[in-house]
């Protein structure tokens, strides 16, 4: 039996808020548990690398803080739990599993689309904050992502769900504390088989972009630290950080 993770994890809703992975981490001291922030407004959202992210009103965006312990690596490790959390949430929102796609290290497509992105950053008091934002009603226009990046989507325009943030958290909190118990019971090891069978472009040519090169390659697995494994021309190289185009 999976054991519950952990009883009592808390939840507070702010009508507005500069970045709720920002206050994560202004309450992170305070926080008795795992705690939930959500947003139904923010004015100055965070994406990965540094980059903005555009949070139409409608949309989920929402931080954890918890203190995961363990080894430090396998906090990186949790980009992949709450993957596979937030699929099974889309899944209980729209009663449909098709279009649904991992993309490495962890956005969520639909249809080839990107549909959610997550930021994981290490908060104060050995804390960890995983924020998630989900274009439930409306997707950012072509212009405000990263030329080359996969375009973005929505739910509702998707799929025809419409579905609030207050009610998406409902259901992904419960499939956080789901998959972070496997996690935590049987290992890496459950959570990444079960990613790469919902992986993006496995098998297929990408082109991974750090933050000094560009590789191109066939997408081959992701290993047991969670790194890319592309087969370039001049062999295995395995990739810790990064983007991934099509
Ligand atoms: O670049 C990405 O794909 C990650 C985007 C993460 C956005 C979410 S919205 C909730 C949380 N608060 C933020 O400021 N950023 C994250």
């Amino acid at each position: 039996m999976i054991p519950r993770w952990p009883e009592g994890v808390g939840q507070v809703i702010l009508p507005t808020v500069d970045s709720t992975s920002l206050e994560a981490a202004r309450q992170a001291p305070h926080i008795a548990g795992p705690t939930w922030f959500l947003g139904l407004e923010q004015t100055a959202a965070k994406g990965r690398r540094g980059r903005a992210w555009s949070n139409p009103a409608g949309n989920f965006a929402a931080s954890l803080v918890y203190r995961p312990g363990g080894a430090i690596a396998h906090r990186a490790l949790r980009s992949f739990v709450a993957s596979l959390a937030l699929q099974d949430a889309l899944i209980a929102a729209t009663g449909r599993t098709e279009g649904l796609r991992l993309k490495w290290p962890n956005d969520v497509l639909l249809n080839g689309g990107k549909l959610a992105g997550i930021l994981l950053e290490s908060g104060p008091s050995e804390t960890l904050i995983i924020g998630i934002g989900v274009n439930l009603r409306a997707a950012p226009t072509q212009a405000e992502v990263e030329t080359g990046a996969v375009a973005p989507v929505s739910l509702l325009s998707e799929t025809g769900t419409d579905i609030t943030p207050e009610a998406f958290l409902d259901l992904l909190a419960p499939a956080f504390a789901a998959v972070e118990a496997q996690f935590l019971t049987y290992g890496f090891d459950a959570v990444r088989t079960r990613w790469l069978a919902n992986a993006a472009k496995l098998g297929e040519p990408i082109h991974a972009r750090t933050v000094t090169e560009t590789h191109h390659g066939t997408f081959e697995t992701v290993d047991a630290e969670g790194q890319l494994v592309l087969r370039t021309a001049a062999g295995q190289r395995m990739i810790s950080a990064g983007d991934v185009f099509f």
